[in-house]
């Protein structure tokens, strides 16, 4: 059996051909949909995601900004902007793109974003309110999967989800949004014993581990939906997933690709919320 790939980046483009609408009607509003994203110390992988999604926003005509900061920028000193951001009226939008320097705490720096500005979905009243089923913004990761399941057809209701891979930007999401689709859920974690027990059952097995092809075909239940969220890059500069294509793909009825797969459709998401944070501003305005 050969898996169907599902193409994210094509799916992507399909969403973001359907925003237009939105865009054009909150632009006759005289409201331009605006994000910010803080961008500390010079990780290049980091920077390269922030360029990627600095010109989708761009090339729609959205306002996008980046802040940049030094590794060495202070917790208070990046809180303060923060807040600044916060107060500033037509801004719709604000990404502190992660990991930071390990001498700041993460949470603390995500709870200081006002939650209406949250488009990430990662402070704790935005967790907190897609865990009791009323999001106010759903992170964009698993939001882009989920699109990808509808759009491949999955039926999630009773289907067996195995996630390995437990982190809060992530795995946990990801969990309560097949679970209030009907899905019964497992998260796997780093100390899950006997790993390939839990995927080898999984109808839909999402991977989001960070570990290069770490799941192999001969963990993969014969038919299962595949969604690989992992972004490697190897010494040679390519990008590998978590989970190894070439087995998978034999035993898989379908599979994203990395990259082309779940990546583009992250960033898509995040223009949607954006979006929706924009159209909010309208209707309190
Ligand atoms: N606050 C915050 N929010 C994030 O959403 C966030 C973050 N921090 N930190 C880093 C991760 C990673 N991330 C990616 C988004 C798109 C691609 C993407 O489009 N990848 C392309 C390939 C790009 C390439 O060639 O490097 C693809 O998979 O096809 C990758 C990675 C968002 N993240």
């Amino acid at each position: 059996m050969s898996a169907a790939i599902i193409d994210g980046k094509a799916l992507a483009n399909s969403i973001k051909q359907n925003l237009s609408e939105r865009i054009q009607h909150l632009k006759a509003n005289h409201i331009t949909p605006a994000l910010t994203v803080i961008l500390v110390g010079d990780d290049p992988a980091s920077a390269v995601y922030v360029n990627s999604k600095h010109n989708t926003f761009t090339s729609l005509g959205l306002k996008s900004e980046v802040l940049r900061f030094p590794a060495e920028i202070t917790q208070e000193q990046l809180l303060t902007e923060i807040r600044k951001l916060n107060q500033q009226k037509d801004l719709h939008g604000i990404l502190v793109q992660l990991p930071l320097p390990k001498h700041i705490d993460t949470n603390t720096v995500i709870d200081t974003i006002a939650p209406e500005k949250d488009v990430d979905g990662f402070h704790v009243s935005n967790a907190g309110s897609l865990m009791t089923g009323n999001p106010r913004f759903i992170p964009c990761t698993p939001y882009g999967v989920m699109k990808m399941l509808e759009a491949q057809k999955v039926n999630l209701r009773g289907a067996e989800a195995v996630i390995v891979g437990a982190s809060n930007i992530v795995g946990k999401p990801m969990a309560l949004l097949l679970q209030k689709e009907g899905a019964t859920v497992t998260i796997c974690n780093s100390k899950t014993r006997d790993l390939a027990a839990h995927t080898k059952r999984a109808d839909i097995l999402v991977v989001a581990t960070g570990r290069a092809e770490m799941i192999t075909g001969d963990m993969i239940k014969p038919g299962a939906v595949v969604i690989d969220v992992g972004i490697n890059r190897m010494a040679d500069g390519k990008l590998k997933g978590d989970v190894e294509f070439s087995s998978a793909s034999e035993v898989a009825s379908a599979i994203t690709p990395v990259p082309g797969g779940v990546g583009p459709m992250t960033i898509v998401m995040l223009l949607v919320n954006t979006i929706e944070s924009a159209e909010r501003s309208l209707k309190t305005a």
